[in-house]
C-alpha cells in the first residue's frame, strides 16, 4: 500500500498517520535527575566497562594464564630480548625477595641469641650486610624490569596500532560499510589500542604480586610447615574485602562514565564548530549550559558518594583483615608458647604474613583491572582476526597501466540486507579514449556501478574484464592502482594543496611538479591554488596553524585535480562537482573532457546536469539498476525517450522566463 493517501485539498499527496496531540509545555533535555544513567543505551566503545564487577573470581583466575600468555606472546614477538630481561629480573627480584626475608630471619636468630649486645650486633652483621645486598640487588633488578617494560611496551603498542590499521585500510568496502563492523573498529582503535599498552605494565605488577605471595609461601615453609595455613587465614579475608573492593570500584566506573557521556554531548555540542553559527543565532548556548551544570553537579555528588563509599568499604576490608591478622598473630603466639617455634622465626613470619597480606591485596586488584583490559585487547585482536578474512583477492595477475577495453558483462550486485538489487544486469563495454556519462535518477545504480567498475564492490553475479581479464583474478591494490576516482563529497586531506593533489598516487611528498600544474589546470583547481597564501605548500585545513578553508566547489576542483595528477587508464568523477553551482560544474566537466592528459584515458562522469554531458561519447541511462537507454546525445534526443525528457526538463529551467508585467502601485 502507497505510503501516502491523497491529501484532502486539490489532490496534493498527504503522510498516513493518525492526528497528532499537542506536546507537553514542559520537557527535560536530558534524563530526570532519579534516572541519569540507567536510559543510556551501551554504546560501542563501552560494552566491557565495570566487566570485572560482575565476574566471578573464578572467572577472573581462569582468565589469568590466557591473559599472561597473549601478553607474554606480544612482547616476545615485539622485542626478544627485552621481555626475556623482564621475565628473567622479575623471577630474580622475587628470588631477591624471598632470600631478604630468611636473612632477615637469621639476623633476627642472632639479635634474639643469648650473650652481650655487642657479641650479638656483631655476629649479626654479615647477615645483616647480606639483607642490604639482596635488598640493593632488588632493587637494581626492579629497576631493569622497568627498563625492559618500557622498551617493550611501546613497541607492543606501536606493532598493535600498526597491524590494525594496516589490515583495516584494507578491507573490503562492502564489510567497512557494514555498521556493525564500524562500532568494532572504533572501539578497537579507541580502547583496544590504549589498554594494549596498559595491560603490559599490569601484568609485570600481576606477576610481580603473584611472585611475591608464592615467595611468601616459601619462606613461611622454610620457616616451620604449619606457618602455611596461618598464611592462608590471614590472607583469605584480606583476599576477600580486596575482591569486595575491587568490584566496587569497576561498578562505579561503570556508572560515573555514563554520566561522563551524558556531559560530553552538551560539550560537544558547545565546542563544535559546525553548529556554532547555528547555536548563535539561536541563542541555545544557556540551555545547554544550564542543562550541562545540571549534570556536572550530579557527577560532583556522584563523585562525593563514590569516595564516601570506598573509604567506608576499606574500613570495612581492614576489619575484616585486621580479624584475620589477630586470630594469626594468636596462633602464632600459641606456637611460641609451645615451644614448635623459635623466637626469631616468629618474627620472621610476622613480616612474611604482612608482605604476604600487601601482596595478595595487589594482586586481586591487578587481576581485576588485567581481566577488564584483557576484553578490550581481545576485542582489538579478533578485529585484526576479522580483517584478514575481510581483504580483498590478492590475485596472481597485475591490472595493466593501459587498456582497450573494460566490460561489463551482465553484472548483478545487491547491497547486504536489500532485498533489491542496486545493479540487475549491467553490460556495456568501455574503450580506450572514450567519455562516457551515467545518467539517471536518485538510486538508480550510477554510483555502485562506478564503485564496481572501480574494483571496489565484487559483482555478485556476472564479470568485469580488463582486455578479457576477469579482475577477481587480478591482484584488487594493482587494479586499484589503474583507477583514479573522484567521488561524491570527496576527501578533504588536512595537507597541504599540493600534497592533497598528489596523495592519490601513494605518496604525501613527492611530486611530479610538471604533472601537477597540468592536472591542476584541466580540473581548473590552477586558480584556487594560485590564491592560497603560500600557494601549493599551503595548508588545507583550519586545524593547522596557518591553514586555509576551501570552499566546497574548490575542494572539488581539487579533488578532480587529483583523479587527473592519478594518470590512471580509467577516471570516474562521481558528481564531485554536485555542490559546485552550474556554470562551475560545467567548467570543471568541460576541463576534464578537452584538457585530458592522456588521450587513451577512458572516463567516466556521473552528473545529475545533463548539460554537462553533451559531449561525451555514450551516455547511459540508468533506471532501477538497469540501463535503459545508451548512445550519443544527439541520438537519445531524436529518440525522445527518458533521457531526452530530462534533458528539455533542464533546459526548460534554465531558460529565460517572459517577463512579468509590472503591477501598477
Ligand atoms: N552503501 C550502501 N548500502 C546499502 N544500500 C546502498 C548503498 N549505497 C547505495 N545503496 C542503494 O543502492 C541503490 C543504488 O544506489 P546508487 O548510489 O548506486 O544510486 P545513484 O544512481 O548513484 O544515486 P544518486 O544519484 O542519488 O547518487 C539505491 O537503492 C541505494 O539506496
Amino acid at each position: 500500500m502507497s505510503e501516502f493517501a491523497e491529501g484532502a485539498s486539490q489532490g496534493v499527496p498527504g503522510p498516513r498517520h493518525a492526528p497528532l496531540p499537542p506536546p507537553p509545555a514542559e520537557v527535560t533535555a536530558g534524563p530526570a535527575d532519579d534516572n541519569l544513567t540507567d536510559e543510556l543505551e551501551e554504546t560501542y566503545w563501552s560494552v566491557h566497562d565495570g566487566a570485572a564487577a560482575s565476574a566471578t573470581v573464578r572467572q577472573v583466575l581462569a582468565g589469568l594464564p590466557r591473559i599472561t600468555g597473549l601478553i607474554g606472546r606480544l612482547a616476545w614477538r615485539a622485542d626478544r630480548r627485552a621481555a626475556l630481561c623482564v621475565l628473567l629480573c622479575q623471577l630474580a627480584s622475587a628470588a631477591m625477595s624471598a632470600l631478604g626475608l630468611i636473612a632477615g630471619v637469621t639476623v633476627l636468630q642472632h639479635l634474639f641469641a643469648a650473650g652481650p649486645t655487642a657479641d650479638r650486633v656483631r655476629a649479626a652483621l654479615p647477615q645483616i650486610l647480606l639483607v642490604v645486598g639482596l635488598l640493593s640487588a632488588r632493587a637494581v633488578l626492579e629497576a631493569a624490569v622497568a627498563v625492559a617494560q618500557a622498551r617493550v611496551t611501546p613497541k607492543i603498542r606501536t606493532a598493535l596500532e600498526c597491524e590494525f590499521l594496516e589490515l583495516t585500510a584494507h578491507v573490503r568496502l562492502e564489510a567497512v560499510e557494514d555498521p556493525d563492523w564500524h562500532d568494532e573498529v572504533h572501539r578497537a582503535n579507541d580502547r583496544g589500542l590504549f589498554y594494549a599498552r596498559q595491560i603490559v605494565g599490569q601484568v609485570v605488577s600481576l606477576a610481580a604480586a603473584a611472585l611475591a605471595l608464592a615467595g611468601t609461601a616459601g619462606v613461611l615453609s622454610v620457616l616451620h610447615p604449619a606457618l602455611l595455613p596461618l598464611l592462608l587465614l590471614s590472607v583469605l579475608p584480606v583476599g576477600v574485602a580486596a575482591v569486595r573492593s575491587a568490584r566496587d570500584r569497576f561498578g562505579s566506573f561503570k556508572r560515573w562514565n555514563a554520566l561522563q557521556r551524558r556531559v560530553r554531548v552538551f560539550s560537544w555540542l558547545l565546542l563544535d564548530v559546525d553548529a556554532a553559527a547555528e547555536l548563535r543565532s539561536d541563542t541555545a548556548q544557556d540551555a545547554l549550559l544550564a542543562e550541562h551544570r545540571r549534570l556536572t553537579v550530579k557527577i560532583a555528588e556522584e563523585d562525593t558518594r563514590l569516595g564516601v563509599h570506598a573509604a567506608l568499604l576499606n574500613l570495612a576490608g581492614r576489619a575484616v583483615g585486621g580479624l584475620g591478622t589477630g586470630i594469626t598473630y594468636a596462633a602464632l603466639a600459641g606456637m611460641l608458647i609451645a615451644g614448635w617455634l623459635p623466637l626469631a622465626s616468629g618474627a620472621g613470619a610476622v613480616l612474611a604474613i604482612q608482605a604476604g597480606q600487601a601482596a595478595l591485596t595487589r594482586l586481586v586488584d591487578v587481576a581485576h583491572l588485567v581481566y577488564e583490559q584483557a576484553l578490550w585487547v581481545s576485542d582489538l585482536l579478533a578485529v585484526q582476526e576479522r580483517s584478514r578474512g575481510l581483504l580483498p583477492a590478492r590475485g596472481e595477475i597485475q591490472a595493466p597501466a593501459a587498456v582497450g577495453t573494460i566490460t561489463l558483462d551482465d553484472v548483478h550486485f545487491r547491497y547486504a540486507g536489500k532485498d533489491t538489487p542496486a545493479l540487475d544486469g549491467i553490460s556495456m563495454t568501455l574503450t580506450a579514449g572514450q567519455k562516457v556519462a551515467f545518467v539517471g535518477l536518485n538510486g538508480s545504480g550510477k554510483s555502485t556501478c562506478a564503485k564496481v567498475l572501480a574494483g571496489l564492490y565484487e559483482p555478485g553475479r556476472g564479470t568485469v574484464r580488463w582486455d578479457g581479464v576477469d579482475v577477481r583474478d587480478m591482484d584488487a591494490a594493482s587494479l586499484h592502482r589503474q583507477v583514479a576516482c573522484v567521488l561524491q563529497e570527496p576527501v578533504r586531506y588536512p595537507f597541504s594543496a599540493l600534497s592533497n593533489i598528489i596523495a592519490g598516487t601513494g605518496t604525501l611528498t613527492t611530486a611530479d611538479p610538471d604533472r601537477v600544474l597540468a592536472a591542476a589546470r584541466a580540473a581548473g583547481a590552477d586558480g584556487v591554488v594560485a590564491e592560497l597564501p603560500h600557494t601549493w605548500t599551503t595548508l588545507l585545513s583550519k586545524r593547522f596553524k596557518g591553514g586555509q578553508q576551501l570552499s566546497g566547489g574548490q575542494w572539488a576542483k581539487i579533488a578532480v585535480a587529483r583523479g587527473q595528477y592519478q594518470n590512471a587508464p580509467l577516471l570516474l568523477l562521481d558528481e564531485p562537482t554536485a555542490s559546485m553551482d552550474p556554470p562551475a560544474e560545467h567548467a570543471v566537466y568541460e576541463a576534464v573532457l578537452r584538457g585530458r592528459l592522456r588521450e587513451d584515458q577512458i572516463t567516466v562522469l556521473i552528473s545529475h546536469r545533463l548539460a554537462s554531458v553533451v559531449d561525451c561519447d555514450t551516455i547511459y541511462v540508468f533506471d532501477r539498476g538497469r540501463i535503459t537507454e545508451s548512445g550519443s546525445h544527439d541520438a537519445l534526443m531524436a529518440r525522445r525517450g527518458v533521457y531526452a525528457d530530462m534533458f528539455t526538463l533542464q533546459a526548460d529551467g534554465y531558460r529565460p522566463r517572459s517577463p512579468r508585467t509590472k503591477a501598477v502601485p
